[in-house]
């Protein structure tokens, strides 16, 4: 079984074709050269050429603040491109896994959200990946939209890897503590997609819909930045200070939701997959960060 792996140089797309590949499936990840889904008039023709049996579909626009001055780019990649993918899917019966944002959220709702709570996405980013969730679902394939949140690995233009840079520079950040998600290793949404693609290799048809996949436990991006200062203090000798500030403190081009919990109940009784708290799966990739050259961050 061939496993065709969109966004093979980003955060998950990297992490699961470099996991070695369930018994009787090969990988074929892809880069956007193979696969450009700026391109939705070649997609189809370009997805025909590596005949997969199953496609995930980890590549995006994910710039959400720079999506607010790209929104054609940012909807051709994560709304046009997906839905040509789609409809090649649907109509030579491929399933096809396709990841999506808790941006979709509005984050008004005051609880964490269910698959069926409806979305209501603040910025251009949450708007063309909730319109390209629908594409593929409208495309009338097996096809699993998995929304994830607030990924980090040692990969990608992160908010970790960012606070990383700038606590090596600085003595004292910012950050805002009233926006609230559920922080997930880009780890744990490769094994995840691992143990559903070895099922499915084994069989099993995949229950297409929405469903929710993140870390259980959720935080602050401030929470986040004073636990990645207490990881790096014994290899920096010194540990900046992180500033509580609000939203309103800290302006940018694009919104974010202030409360984008995900309730991923359903899809560990339903899925069996499920990825660890934030604060068990920090360690390892800081670790990772730091051991690399400071132009490597
Ligand atoms: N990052 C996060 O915090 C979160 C991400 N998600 C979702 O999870 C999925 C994976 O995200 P993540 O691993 O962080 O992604 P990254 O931002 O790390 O990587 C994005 C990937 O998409 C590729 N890509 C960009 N444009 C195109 C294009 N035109 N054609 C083909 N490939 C393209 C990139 O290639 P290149 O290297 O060439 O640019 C890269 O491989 C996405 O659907 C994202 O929306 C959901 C919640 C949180
Ligand atoms: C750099 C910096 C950012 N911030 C704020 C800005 C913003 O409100 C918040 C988060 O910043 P970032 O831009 O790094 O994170 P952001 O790009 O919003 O992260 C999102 O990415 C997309 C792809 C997703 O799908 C989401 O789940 C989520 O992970 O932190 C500070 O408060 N202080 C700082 O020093
Ligand atoms: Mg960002």
């Amino acid at each position: 079984m061939r496993v065709l792996i969109t966004g093979m140089t980003g955060q998950v797309g990297a992490y699961l074709a470099a996991l070695p590949p369930p018994s009787g499936i090969s990988w074929r990840p892809v880069d956007r050269a193979a696969l450009d889904l700026s391109q939705p008039e070649t997609v189809a023709a370009s997805v025909d050429r590596l005949a997969p049996d199953v496609v995930v579909n980890a590549a995006a626009y994910t710039a959400v603040d720079r999506a607010e001055t790209e929104p054609d780019l940012a909807d051709l990649v994560n709304h046009r491109g997906p839905a040509a993918l789609a409809r090649f899917c649907a109509a030579a019966s491929v399933p096809l896994i396709h990841l999506s944002t808790d941006y979709v959220f509005d984050g008004r709702g005051g609880a964490p959200y269910g698959q069926e709570d409806a979305p209501n996405p603040l910025n251009t980013y949450g708007r063309t990946k909730l319109a390209g969730e629908r594409a593929v679902l409208e495309a009338g394939g097996p096809a699993l939209v998995l929304r994830t949140a607030w990924l980090f690995s040692v990969r990608g233009q992160t908010f970790v890897r960012t606070m990383l840079r700038l606590g090596a520079e600085w003595d004292i950040l910012r950050v805002v503590a009233d926006q609230r998600g559920c922080p997930t290793a880009a780890a744990d949404v490769a094994h995840a997609l691992h143990h559903m693609l070895a099922r499915i290799a084994r069989g099993w048809r995949t229950p297409s819909g929405v469903w929710h996949l993140c870390g259980p436990a959720d935080a602050t991006w401030h929470d986040v930045a004073e636990a990645l200062f207490d990881l790096a203090e014994p290899v920096w000798g010194r540990r900046p200070a992180v500033a509580a500030i609000t939203t309103a403190d800290w302006p940018t081009p694009a919104a974010r939701p202030l409360d984008s919990r995900l309730d991923c109940a359903a899809t560990v009784r339903d899925l069996g997959i499920a990825c660890r708290p934030w604060r068990d799966a920090l360690p390892e990739v800081v670790a990772a960060i730091l051991a690399r050259p400071p132009q490597g961050l």
